[in-house]
């Protein structure tokens, strides 16, 4: 089997481990397969690829599409990350509760992030490129978010381990809202 998905904290995330092929001319590793992550029970549907690069200390997030809302499996193709995502279904036990996860270019590991989460990552190297497919399309007019210091969530960025000073965040997420201000909850897929 080329992939091994493994457990995480909170119920519908999911680590995915591709399998990696090296030999004397480099590697090959399947980046998706449908019919094999279906083996595994990973039956999720993509209709939009994503890329971003970043400079070392840009955090993207806390996002999330208020209709239209994406499951997104992301890793990173350069570089690495800390990618966050924050449980905002309604009745969850584990709602407002926040899973990381280091995306390392190196290991090719991925994160499933269903709907119902925010999410955003932390650029943890020099530079990142981050790649994520998506299970529904941009739909703007639907963007939300949280703020990515929400004192509430208190969220581990890991700053101190990883030698960032500040980050850098877009002036559209500098003014996202903390998650008391907005009270949003997700209906289950
Ligand atoms: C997300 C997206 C953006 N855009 C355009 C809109 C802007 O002109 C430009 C940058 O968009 P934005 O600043 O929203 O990009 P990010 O801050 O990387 O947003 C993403 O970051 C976090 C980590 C996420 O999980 C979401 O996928 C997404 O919100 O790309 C598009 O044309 N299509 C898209 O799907």
């Amino acid at each position: 089997m080329n992939f091994e998905i493994k457990p995480t904290k909170i119920q519908g995330l999911i680590h995915i481990q591709p399998k990696v092929f090296g030999d004397e001319r480099g590697y090959f590793l399947e980046t998706y397969n449908k019919n094999t992550l279906k083996q595994l029970g990973f039956e999720e549907e993509f209709v939009q690829d994503n890329e971003s690069k970043s400079k070392k200390g840009v955090l993207r997030g806390l996002h999330f599409q208020t209709k239209h809302t994406q499951g997104k499996l992301v890793r990173c193709t350069y570089g690495k990350v800390l990618d966050v995502a924050v449980d905002l279904r309604k009745n969850s036990p584990t709602y407002g509760h926040w899973e990381s996860a280091v995306l390392d270019s190196n290991e090719k590991n991925m994160f499933y992030v269903p709907t119902g989460f925010a999410h955003g990552f932390l650029v943890l190297t020099e530079e990142a490129v981050f790649n994520y497919k998506c299970t529904d399309y941009y739909a703007p007019e639907y963007d939300g978010g949280i703020k990515w210091d929400d004192p509430q969530l208190n969220i581990d960025w890991k700053l101190k381990e990883y030698g960032i000073d500040s980050v850098t965040v877009s002036e559209k997420d500098l003014n996202l809202p903390y998650l008391e201000d907005l009270n949003i909850q997700f209906e289950r897929d």
